[in-house]
């Protein structure tokens, strides 16, 4: 469903330096399976993401979604991909129910579908009584609730999550947890970015661990515990880049004493 191979990305930076932001990156996800794609800042991940979308041009290798290239058939790959981010972007000045026709309109959904599947959505997501009020007037969570409304409109077969939960609370964090499980029983291919390794360890069937543009390990937990020899993926993420916290416990301990 998902097919990245060899994908690179190079930037020039001002300085007249390069930076290999995505080294060789290769990785497949399937139908009805989550993928983490997970790495410490600046490891490559939304870099890839991008490519992948067909938003930024590849320096080598490719990536497809159900069969369509991303550097030859952009167009294709959008109407297949849904994608939610932690930016809960909502157009302030329309009402829910008019943004996800709005999309809906956008990818081409037929008229006739488009209030059924706004109605599904909304029953599914909690937010049937908010179709009519203001997007300028909802909190942060039901923002987020019709971000992830509006990346199912279109009903793709794919979709991409960059840190979904970034700012919500226990509640929202739960809604995001439930709306990927439904993703996978929907037979959908998802690619779920996170730093909240826990929440990964939940969510996803299989890893790809990166760190400086590569992936460094790949399996299901399963196979990364018994490669690594470690129990949770903070540990696994530690001990595959080579770096230590900056504060060992003992140099906390020494960092009280000197306050005290
Ligand atoms: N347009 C750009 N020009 C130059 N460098 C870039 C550009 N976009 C990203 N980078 C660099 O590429 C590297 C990878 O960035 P990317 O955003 O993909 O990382 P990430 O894994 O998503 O990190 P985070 O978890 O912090 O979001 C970083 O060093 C970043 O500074």
């Amino acid at each position: 469903m998902i097919n990245v191979e060899s994908l690179s990305k190079t930037f020039s930076l001002a300085s007249g330096k390069e930076l290999n932001a995505v080294d060789g990156v290769s990785f497949e996800v399937h139908a009805g399976e989550v993928y983490g794609l997970l790495g410490p800042n600046g490891a490559g991940k939304t870099t890839t993401l991008r490519m992948l979308l067909g938003l930024l041009p590849s320096s080598g290798g490719w990536a497809s979604v159900a069969g369509f290239r991303s550097d030859i058939e952009p167009e294709e790959v959008k109407r297949r991909v849904g994608l939610v981010t932690s930016g809960t972007g909502v157009y302030r000045w329309l009402s829910l129910r008019e943004m996800l026709a709005f999309f809906a309109d956008l990818y081409g959904v037929a008229p006739d579908v488009t209030k059924g599947r706004i109605d599904e959505l909304a029953g599914l997501l909690g937010i049937s009584h908010l179709l009519d009020r203001s997007c300028s007037t909802l909190s942060t969570g039901q923002k987020q609730r019709a971000s992830l409304a509006r990346a199912l409109i279109h009903d793709p077969s794919v979709v991409l999550l960059d840190e979904p939960t970034a700012g919500l609370d226990v509640m929202g964090s739960q809604l995001v947890a439930a709306f990927i499980r439904h993703l996978r029983e929907l037979g959908k291919g998802a690619i779920l970015c996170t730093h909240r390794l826990e929440e990964a360890e939940r969510l996803c069937d299989r890893f790809g661990l990166m760190c400086g543009g590569r992936i460094i390990s790949e399996g299901t937990l399963e196979e990364l515990q018994a490669r690594t020899g470690c129990e949770t993926l903070t540990d696994m993420f530690l001990q595959l880049s080579g770096e230590a916290p900056f504060l060992e416990p003992k140099d906390l301990a020494e960092v009280k004493e000197v306050a005290s």
